[in-house]
């Protein structure tokens, strides 16, 4: 799914009512109406509860008292607040504040100390919507405070109030922190930034009909990696043998560290490859041959380190790093190879990076269809410098793909892949669970197994990152989140 900055989202309201056509309170009223079956839906919108609709007076605001109506329809008697934040309102915000006092009253908020919000209540925040322009203060920043201390369900419309929905908000912002934000038709770019999380809780997308036509039309660098987006591998011909699958290498483990290499070696296994040889320094010889018999196992001539260079003319991909430690000779090792791997696809991972941070002109070199899986705090590490904010973080990131022409999959809830020609892939499935010890590794080995089978480093990590994180869904399932071990990952794969 492609994603839209806000100036695009507004464009696109634009097209989409000048080309299907339909009128802009229209447009409003599908949004509206969208919400309100989505609210009535999930059944948070119970006869006995007390309904909050705190409205500004843009589009936003209108949304608001468009859902009020619908909902009073419905039989629903809502307490709607319209807050004086600016000295314009928009049009549709009048058309249906005019169409709500056929019905009800609304009441302008003059001192938010006074509304009577409570925990057993639920809050439908439809105070600032896309349109923010800068943060929250006085009046509306009063209200927004009031909303997060009512310990209330909250249930933003389209973005919380506050948040700014394709930039960074500076620190001591007042934001609403909903317990559900429900955007329509695509996720706004500020979900899918770590610092924001307190800022959106769970999100849910309703369809509002906008221009396919302009989706098509419109570019974008970001996108979000849903099941209609994900890369496929090409089918298994009935006469494949294991040749054609590819025969990778992966170079893992030191000593205390040999659990790494089996899980990515079982992970690339999953993944698909042909063949598999796994180097391990001698220490690991027993390990692998008992716990991973279907991979052929090399074993390096140092007991607890990996430090031997071998022939890789034979191997369609290479994955190098997990629990590699970060020995002298490993450094070393880690040269040899990348002078080596020129024409051979790579996974650097792990131990491998924090090489490759302290030895930086490595980075000049790297072959060309490389994968680099860092989290966060690797990824500094190789940037060298920390960055002022998810967004800046995304533009360092991009300039780093772009200049040593490498995919770079930065792991979090949302990984995002990051590729050469400028392009950002956001992740949408994995949890928290995953956040345990050598799911990293896991995904080292499908990635290799993606290469090995001949997808471009891009499509491979689109894919093997959607698949991970999809795999750790199905063993959060059987398991739950808190009994989940990367091992589990490797046991959900499946394709
Ligand atoms: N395509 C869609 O997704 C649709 C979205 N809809 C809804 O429309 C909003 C966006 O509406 P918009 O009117 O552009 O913006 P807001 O409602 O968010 O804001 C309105 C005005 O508020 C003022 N403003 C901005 N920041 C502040 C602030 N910090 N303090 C006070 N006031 C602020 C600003 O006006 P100024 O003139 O005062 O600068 C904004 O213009 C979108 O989120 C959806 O909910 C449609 O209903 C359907 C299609
Ligand atoms: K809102």
């Amino acid at each position: 799914m492609k994603l839209f900055t806000v100036e695009q989202i507004r464009q696109w309201d634009a097209y989409t009512i000048t080309n299907e056509p339909i009128t802009s309170v229209d447009l409003m009223e599908r949004a509206a109406g969208a919400f309100t079956e989505w609210l009535l839906r999930t059944g948070l919108a119970e006869t006995h509860r007390e309904i909050f609709i705190l409205c500004g007076m843009g589009n936003n605001g209108g949304d608001g008292l468009a859902i009020a109506r619908l909902l009073y329809q419905a039989g629903y008697r809502p307490h709607v607040y319209v807050i004086r934040h600016s000295e314009r309102s928009s049009d549709d915000f009048v058309i249906n504040l005019q169409r709500y006092e056929t019905l009800a009253k609304v009441q302008w908020l003059e001192d938010p100390q006074t509304l009577p919000l409570n925990e057993t209540g639920v809050i439908i925040d439809a105070l600032l919507g896309s349109g923010l322009t800068r943060s929250a203060s006085g009046l509306l920043a009063q209200t927004i405070k009031q909303i997060n201390a009512s310990k209330a369900e909250v249930i933003s419309v389209d973005v919380a109030s506050g948040l700014f929905a394709d930039q960074a908000n500076d620190p001591d912002d007042v934001i609403v922190q909903p317990t559900h934000t429900v955007s329509f038709q695509i996720p706004k770019l500020a979900f899918l930034q770590p610092k924001n999380a307190p800022y959106v809780g769970k999100w849910h997308l309703v369809d509002i009909g906008l221009s396919q036509a302009y989706v098509d039309l419109t570019p974008s660098p970001y996108f979000y990696t849903d099941t209609r987006a994900i890369p496929v591998l090409p089918d298994r011909e009935s006469f494949s043998n294991k040749g054609t699958f590819g025969h990778a290498l992966l170079m893992a483990g030191s000593y205390g560290k040999i659990g790494a290499a089996v899980l990515a070696s079982r992970s690339c296994l999953r993944g698909g490859v042909g063949l598999l040889t796994v180097q391990v320094p001698r220490c690991g010889y027993t390990i692998i041959q008992t716990s991973v018999p279907e991979a052929m196992c090399l074993t390096d001539e140092h007991e607890t380190e990996l430090t031997q260079p071998n022939d890789l003319s034979k191997y369609s991909a290479v994955g190098i790093g997990p629990g590699m430690g970060q020995a002298k000779a490993s450094q070393q090792l880690l040269r040899q190879f990348i002078a080596q791997a020129q024409d051979i696809p790579c996974v650097i991972d792990a131990d491998a990076l924090n090489i490759l941070s302290q030895e930086r002109d490595l980075l000049e070199q790297l072959p060309a269809k490389t994968i680099l899986t860092p989290h966060p705090k690797e990824f500094e590490r190789l940037l060298g410098k920390p960055w002022k904010d998810d967004y800046e973080k995304l533009r360092l990131l991009q300039e780093f793909s772009t200049r040593y022409r490498i995919v770079v999959v930065l792991k979090g809830k949302h990984t995002v892949v990051a590729s050469p020609d400028g392009e950002f892939h956001f992740n949408s499935t994995g949890n928290a669970g995953m956040a345990t010890g050598g799911t990293g590794d896991v995904l080292t080995g499908v990635l290799t197994a993606l290469l090995a089978q001949k997808l471009e480093p891009k499509e491979a990590a689109i894919l093997g990152v959607y698949r991970h994180g999809e795999a750790g869904d199905r063993a959060a399932a059987r398991r739950g989140m808190v009994a989940l071990t990367a091992g589990d990952v490797v046991d959900g794969l499946r394709w």
